[in-house]
């Protein structure tokens, strides 16, 4: 039995769950990975020359034993996202770190710590198997999982499940990701794949959205209202598309950040009116390594104010960090908000307190989202509410140059993976949806 036979009955119209239950499983399949005697292979590099190209491997592994709970899934498609392109740097740290912590938490978890990692964290596909215990996914699914994985064995998880202390992201800081034909996967994890969206479509929301959508719209994020003045960094980046998407549906006034012309254009068509390219205008936070330039803040500011008609930030949505921190900071509106989920350019951050004090300003941490927010997040995805924003797909064995592209800023939007699925464009459902909002769904396509 090999995954060509899974590929066979996933493409079948036939195909019962009977007959999905009753495939044997293939002893190993092809995975993105990378390797435990490799974390220093960058050693004395600049983190832009640490090439994921390098250091990302295409290998045959063997299929992992499937525990209670869980589920194996069928991969067709994954998506690259930036803790992606972390890994394969070994920035901050070596993920293999996480997987010996992992590993030392109980029996099962012990599979994770292996001397390869596959990597990824979003994938559509399809149930092969599940776990004892679990009822509500069973083989033939479709399905879309989030990455989501926790315990819940200490109640400090029980209101937020971001809050878990055993909280960890899937194919990050656990094994068996999505960037491979099979993945493991707890069964909470699953969700139903977007009927109108081809496989690598449905693959590309799941980590970003679900991400912006606590870090923006959620009580535990930003909590935005209608009229709310957000600035978005990279608001045509993985993050940011979605960002730019929640506030135009959520009737708010999002003010984009981008850098380029091109950027500035899928911004304009995504419905944004407000948009600065940084590039163009120059914006110099840093004199040098160590020193800010509140002039610079100011200049941003202005130019702000000239976009919203004199109106100061409600909301910013942070990501990269270091170089923006502190004009974030500083543009944002007395009693406004500084949501944070990343730190691209460096995670020490320095700001002028006396701006967030005096002004009654709170910055807010985010971190991906917990359970019902993913959910919530897909729900959006499933509804036509919020679209993929995929520019380009590659083949699992490009997935190296994919993560170089991101790491790079040479892509737009989200960059997919064909894992399973032979080619793009497959495991459409519902043709009548897609037709109603094909524009919105290909918008970055090609870019
Ligand atoms: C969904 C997608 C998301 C993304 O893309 S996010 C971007 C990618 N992610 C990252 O870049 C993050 C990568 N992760 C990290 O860099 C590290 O993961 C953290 C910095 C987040 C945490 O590092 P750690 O080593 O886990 O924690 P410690 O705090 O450096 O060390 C733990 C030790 O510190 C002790 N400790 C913790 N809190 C306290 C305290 N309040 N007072 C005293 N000690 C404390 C602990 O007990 C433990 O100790 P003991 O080493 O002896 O076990
Ligand atoms: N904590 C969490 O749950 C999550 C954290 N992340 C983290 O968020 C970060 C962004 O992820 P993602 O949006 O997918 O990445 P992308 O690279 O797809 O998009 C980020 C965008 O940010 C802009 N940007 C990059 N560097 C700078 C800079 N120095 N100053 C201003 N703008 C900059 C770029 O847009 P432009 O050039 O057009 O300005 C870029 O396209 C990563 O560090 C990632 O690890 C991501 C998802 C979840």
């Amino acid at each position: 039995m090999t995954v060509k036979d899974i590929l066979a009955a996933i493409q079948s119209p036939d195909s019962t769950s009977e007959d999905f239950a009753a495939l044997p499983l293939p002893e190993s399949y092809r995975a993105i990975t990378v390797h435990k005697d490799e974390t220093e292979m960058f050693a004395g590099l600049a983190t832009r020359d640490k090439d994921p190209r390098k250091s990302l491997h295409l290998d045959d592994v063997p299929l992992p034993e499937l525990g209670p709970g869980e589920a194996l899934v069928a991969v067709m498609a994954s998506s690259v996202n930036y803790n992606s392109v972390w890994t394969s740097i070994f920035e901050p740290l070596s993920t293999f770190g996480f997987l010996e912590r992992y590993g030392r938490t109980s029996e099962l978890a012990k599979r994770h710590d292996l001397p390869y990692h596959i990597i990824g964290s979003d994938l559509a596909g399809v149930v092969l198997r599940t776990g004892p215990g679990v009822n509500s996914w069973k083989p033939g699914d479709e399905v879309v999982a989030h990455c989501l994985s926790v315990e819940l064995e200490s109640s400090d998880g029980h209101n937020d499940t971001m809050l878990d202390p055993e909280q960890r992201i899937w194919g990050f800081e656990t094994n068996f990701g999505g960037l491979a034909e099979i993945a493991l996967v707890k069964s909470n994890q699953l969700m139903p794949k977007p009927d109108h969206l081809s496989w690598e479509e449905a693959a590309a929301p799941g980590l970003v959205n679900s991400t912006a959508y606590r870090q923006l719209v959620s009580r535990n994020g930003a909590g935005m209202k209608q009229g709310d003045n957000v600035l978005i960094w990279g608001a045509s980046g993985g993050l940011g598309s979605y960002a730019t998407q929640f506030a135009l549906a959520g009737g708010a006034n999002p003010i984009c950040v981008v850098s380029s012309d091109q950027k500035a254009e899928i911004c304009r068509k995504m419905g944004a009116e407000a948009i600065i390219d940084r590039n163009a205008e120059g914006y110099k936070f840093w004199k040098d390594e160590n020193t800010q330039d509140p002039k610079e803040w100011k200049r941003f500011g202005k130019r702000i104010r000239e976009l919203t008609g004199g109106e100061d930030i409600d909301i910013v949505f942070e990501h990269p960090g270091r170089e923006t921190f502190g004009a974030s900071v500083f543009v944002t509106r007395k009693g406004g908000t500084i949501t944070t989920c990343a730190s691209t350019s460096g995670y020490m951050h320095q700001y002028d307190n006396r701006y967030l004090w005096m002004s009654l300003k709170r910055i807010i941490g985010s971190h991906f989202a917990n359970y019902r927010e993913a959910w919530e997040a897909n729900r959006l995805i499933a509804k036509g509410k919020i679209h993929p924003t995929l520019s380009k797909t590659y083949a699992l064995e490009d997935t190296g140059q994919a993560a170089y592209d991101v790491h790079r800023n040479l892509h737009q939007g989200k960059v997919g993976v064909l894992c399973l699925a032979p080619e793009e464009g497959l495991g459409v459902r519902d043709h009548e949806k897609r037709a109603k909002h094909i524009d919105a769904i290909n918008r970055f396509r090609n870019i």
